[in-house]
């Protein structure tokens, strides 16, 4: 196996790009785009996620050996320790031949992260500091939800001023005239970093995370100028999470009615979004071969997508909640009383 990968030239120094942005602002999104980009075919991607059970590998949609996720937990608090391990043990499996030689790792880490301990993570690591170094930021901003996320979680806006590059999302749903505002909060955060919008189709990827590169694609620049209370927008210090998150985790053995269940999560969403952070799950609805990836992000309810294929033998739906202040066994009552009813309804 070793004779196919002599030919790739390893670094002396990996970079490491860091892929963040706050809760459902598209990262794994733009991290499915990048890894299509050939020039960046020979990078080993790892994943972290705030929750007991890790989804955003399967939504991906690929998995090799180059592709490792980091579980049970926030990179920035309690899977640092990890975070160095897994980076070594790739280094080591590397060395050894016995996977592609990749030249590039990009983290993507959970929606609540602190940036900057993940990145002094590989400076202060005494293996880690000879082989690898820090690459390309690369944080995400939803158009939608970005500014009172600004507003309200002080990781959100840590996450905009340690950043290289700053992608802008969903300026399909928001428009591009909403945006003005807050782009004029990131020139504030992080005057220095290129904006780009992620939907811009002339969008140059491979340049967001190799260094040196300025994306091709039109900057964008705030129309209504560059107004901001810095001092409200600043990320203030004190606890690493800046408010009582929690996840909480579904497990459906039966196939799902999907009308049942959009009913349900509209609901939800439209009662609670304010206190439901995130929803992502992989759902098995009545009918289908596949699966569905649905994906809510506070009152936002994306539009749900067939996945290609089932990631592995598991057929049960899991759904992923992140809620902040709100009590997990109502959301949890909440679900077993629409599968009740959906039972009820069956038998009658
Ligand atoms: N319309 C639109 N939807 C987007 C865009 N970017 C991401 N999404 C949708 O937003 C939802 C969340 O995207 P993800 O990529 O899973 O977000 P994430 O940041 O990885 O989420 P977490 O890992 O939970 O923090 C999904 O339904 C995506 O399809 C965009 O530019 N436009």
């Amino acid at each position: 196996m070793a004779d196919l990968f002599d030919a790739v030239a390893i670094p002396a120094f990996t970079p490491v790009n860091l892929l963040t942005g706050f809760l459902g602002s598209g990262k794994t999104t733009l991290l499915s785009r990048l890894l299509k980009d050939p020039a960046l075919g020979d990078a080993a991607v790892l994943i972290n996620e705030f929750g007991e059970v890790g989804l955003d590998h399967h939504l991906v949609e690929r998995l090799d050996d180059n592709m490792v996720l980091l579980q049970s937990g926030c990179l920035c608090c309690t899977v640092r320790g990890e975070l160095a391990d897994a980076i070594r043990d790739l280094h080591a499996r590397r060395e050894r031949g016995e996977i592609p030689p990749f030249r590039r790792i990009v983290v993507e880490s959970t929606g609540l992260a602190d940036p900057f301990p993940v990145l002094s993570t590989i400076k202060a690591d005494p293996v880690l500091r000879h082989h690898f170094r820090p690459g390309n930021v690369i944080t995400t901003v939803d158009a939608v939800n970005g500014l009172s996320q600004f507003d309200t979680y002080v990781e959100s806006n840590r996450q905009a001023a340690i950043a290289d590059r700053l992608v802008i999302t969903k300026i399909d749903l928001a428009g591009e005239d909403a945006c003005s505002d807050l782009i004029a909060r990131l020139a504030v955060l992080n005057p220095d970093a290129p904006v780009v919008d992620a939907c811009d189709g002339a969008l140059d990827l491979a340049a967001l995370v190799i260094e040196d590169d300025v994306p091709r694609a039109a900057t964008l620049q705030s129309s209504s100028g560059f107004y901001c209370d810095a001092q409200q927008s600043l990320p203030a210090a004190g606890r690493a999470h800046s408010a009582d998150f929690r996840s909480l985790f579904i497990i459906v053995d039966q196939p799902v009615d999907w009308t049942a269940f959009g009913l349900w999560m509209t609901m939800l969403l439209n009662r609670h979004g304010d206190k439901v952070i995130r929803v992502k799950g992989i759902l098995n609805i009545e009918g289908e071969e596949t699966p569905v990836a649905i994906h809510g992000v506070q009152h936002l309810v994306h539009t749900p997508v067939h996945m290609q294929a089932w990631p592995g033998d598991d057929r049960r739906s899991k759904i992923v909640f992140i809620v902040d202040g709100l009590d997990g066994n109502l959301l949890k009552r909440s679900f077993e009383a629409f599968a009740v009813a959906r039972r009820a309804a069956e038998v009658a």
